[in-house]
């Protein structure tokens, strides 16, 4: 996607996070612009989900700001805060959707719960929420247990997009999903950015993601940003973690799949 005014939406200035005398972001900084798709990577344990808590108000970072939609969060009150937290949606690792509810009424709890819809709005509008995310009606009656796990992943997504927030936040979304439940998700993320101009923050370890959906990646190393550039540029990078990542071989399989696939 061609990104034509690059608007700052996320901007995220000299953050630090530490636990105790473990200091995870330094001086941390990135800007996330309207309309991408920015992958963030880096080996486990290198901050991506604590980066990802500080951004979304979940955490409250050691010092640093912390702007989106050109608000300081961190510094603003709980009320407005809370009001900018509306214009979001976070799609977290494990899903969590409440297993004694159906799909339908999972999604329709958040609009209760979030936007003060009746029951019957809600239930309404968590089916049109189901079908964007390709589920069917039958699927919608189902617990979560009853589905695969990529029907979970899109009913959970279609949960984050409940309040149609302008940015969605997806921490590791294809983790444990096959390869072709996996490739169907990036699609459905891609076409869903572009119907729903979403800005989209994607944490992944999920190479074959990076390649078909990223517009820019971030890799994290050494507390900070290392580099923030398009996925060429990234791999090119002249690091130890890029190069084991990025021209290993899974990296090279996912660049001749992404270049298959550009070429059907
Ligand atoms: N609540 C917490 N208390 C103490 N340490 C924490 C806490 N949350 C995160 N950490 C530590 O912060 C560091 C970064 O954690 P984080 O979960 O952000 O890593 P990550 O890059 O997302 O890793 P992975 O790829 O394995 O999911 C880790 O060393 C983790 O142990």
């Amino acid at each position: 996607m061609v990104v034509h005014t690059k608007q700052v939406i996320i901007e995220v200035q000299n953050l630090v996070n530490r636990f105790g005398s473990h200091v995870v972001h330094q001086e941390l900084d990135l800007s996330v612009y309207r309309g991408e798709i920015l992958g963030v990577v880096g080996g486990s344990g290198t901050g991506k989900s604590v980066l990802l808590r500080s951004i979304v108000g979940l955490r409250q970072p050691n010092a640093g700001t912390v702007r989106l939609f050109e608000h300081n969060m961190p510094a603003l009150a709980p009320a407005k805060r809370h009001q900018l937290q509306q214009r979001i949606g976070v799609l977290f690792q494990k899903g969590a959707l409440y297993s004694s509810l159906t799909i339908q009424e999972n999604i329709a709890l958040a609009l209760i719960e979030q936007a003060g819809l009746s029951r019957q709005e809600a239930a309404a509008l968590a089916m049109v929420k189901i079908g964007l995310v390709g589920l069917s009606r039958t699927a919608a009656n189902k617990y979560p247990a009853e589905l695969s796990g990529g029907m979970v992943k899109r009913a959970a997504l279609a949960r984050s997009l409940a309040l149609d927030p302008d940015i969605l936040f997806l921490d590791e979304p294809t983790a444990g999903l096959d390869p072709i439940a996996a490739a169907a998700f990036d699609r459905l993320l891609l076409t869903l950015r572009d119907a729903l101009k979403l800005t989209v923050f994607l944490v992944t370890h999920d190479l074959d993601t990076l390649y078909a959906c990223c517009d820019r990646v971030a890799v994290l190393s050494q507390k900070r940003v290392l580099v923030v550039d398009s996925l060429p540029k990234v791999a090119l990078t002249d690091n130890p973690w890029i190069r084991d990542y990025f021209q290993g071989p899974r990296g090279r399989s996912a660049q001749q799949s992404a270049n298959a696939f550009a070429q059907e």
